[in-house]
């Protein structure tokens, strides 16, 4: 099974340093999910990865060697400024995309055929892409990216302007091509979905990785968080909280007898004198661990950034979520 993988990536426009030692890797198999801000510089990478655009140092390799022109036609790319000929009709489109990448008449057409079926627009095979709404040809753009069963698949932003029922289409697709062996990667802003479907996520800040893993590493923390709500004087239980030795406490917004305590370490037992302490002050309602979703996270790591400039060098930049750092 082959690994993609993106090697300290560097790429300036002129003198803004859009990518920093970009650095992870897409298994076969995997859905990885590739977030960050607006300008973080996920376009950039996928653009690097299909070389439409040069790194300025740095390497994409697949199976340990090298991109090259003949392994980039194993792609499957869907790109952000989509790349769709208006004024040609959509099974003719595909099916001429297949013939690109080397599917004699008959498989063309046939792949054609099942991918346009498949994403539910096998009804507009025979209409110019322009007379089709744009989520109806933001399904054509995935079919184009399917048509000649790649290897590998980059997507960008695959899953914006879809409606709900193409949204679970195109998971259900996505899931079933790395079931197949193939390292998907998509980049998102729709956090939900990316927790969701995806084996491991990335989230980029400022041209570099800052947080990589599974969704269950990136939510695991030294400093567990726990919601405890006691049937007591509501001041009383806030007073309790803020003394409690090293740890912090926040109110729940309408709920008066409910904290969330954040404890200093993940020490065993811990939260069982939490616990036992809370049940001196009256019966706990409810005793539990805050997770965070992917939208705390994000917004954690990103919360450090200061529009799209990237980090000085060195700055340890405090609270940064990191599962696994790349080498
Ligand atoms: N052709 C270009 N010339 C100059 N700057 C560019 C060019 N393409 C991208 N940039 C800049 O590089 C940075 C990274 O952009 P990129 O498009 O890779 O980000 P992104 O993470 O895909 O953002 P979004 O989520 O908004 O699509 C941004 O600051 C962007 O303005």
């Amino acid at each position: 099974m082959s690994t993609l993988v993106i090697d300290h990536l560097n790429k300036s426009y002129g003198s803004l340093r859009a990518l920093r030692d970009m650095t992870f890797d897409v298994r076969a198999g995997e859905i990885f999910g590739f977030v960050g801000s607006n300008g973080a510089g996920k376009t950039t990478t996928m653009r690097i990865m299909l070389g439409v655009l040069a790194a300025d140092s740095g390497q994409v390799r697949w199976d340990g060697v090298a991109l090259d022109l003949e392994t980039r036609r194993r792609v499957g790319y869907m790109p952000e400024e989509r790349g769709l000929y208006p004024k040609m009709k959509v099974g003719e489109q595909l099916a001429y995309l297949a013939r690109l990448h080397g599917m004699s008449p008959a498989e063309a057409t046939a792949a054609t055929e099942y991918w346009t079926d498949r994403l539910g627009v096998g009804a507009r095979r025979g209409d110019n892409v322009e007379k089709l709404s744009l989520g109806n040809q933001q399904r054509v753009q995935l079919a184009a990216a399917l048509v000649h069963s790649p290897d590998i698949l980059v997507l960008d932003e695959p899953f914006s302007g879809l409606d709900p029922v193409a949204v679970d289409v195109m998971s259900a697709v996505l899931r079933e091509r790395a079931d197949a062996g193939v390292p998907v990667i998509f980049s998102s802003h729709q956090l939900d979905l990316v927790e969701r479907l995806c084996d491991r996520v990335g989230i980029v800040r400022a041209g570099q990785m800052e947080a990589l893993g599974t969704i269950e590493e990136l939510r695991t923390t030294d400093r567990p968080r726990w919601l405890l709500d006691v049937a007591a004087d509501p001041a009383a239980v806030r007073a309790w909280a803020a003394a409690l030795p090293e740890a912090t406490a926040s109110a729940v917004p309408g709920r008066p007898g409910a904290v969330v305590v954040e404890l200093a370490d993940d020490a065993a037992g811990t939260e069982q004198r939490l616990l036992a302490g809370a049940l001196e002050l009256g019966a706990v309602r409810e005793f539990a661990p805050v997770r965070p979703t992917l939208t705390d996270l994000f917004r954690h790591v990103v919360s450090a950034a200061d529009g799209d400039a990237p980090p000085p060098d060195g700055d340890p930049r405090p609270g940064r979520a990191r599962a696994e750092v790349a080498a």
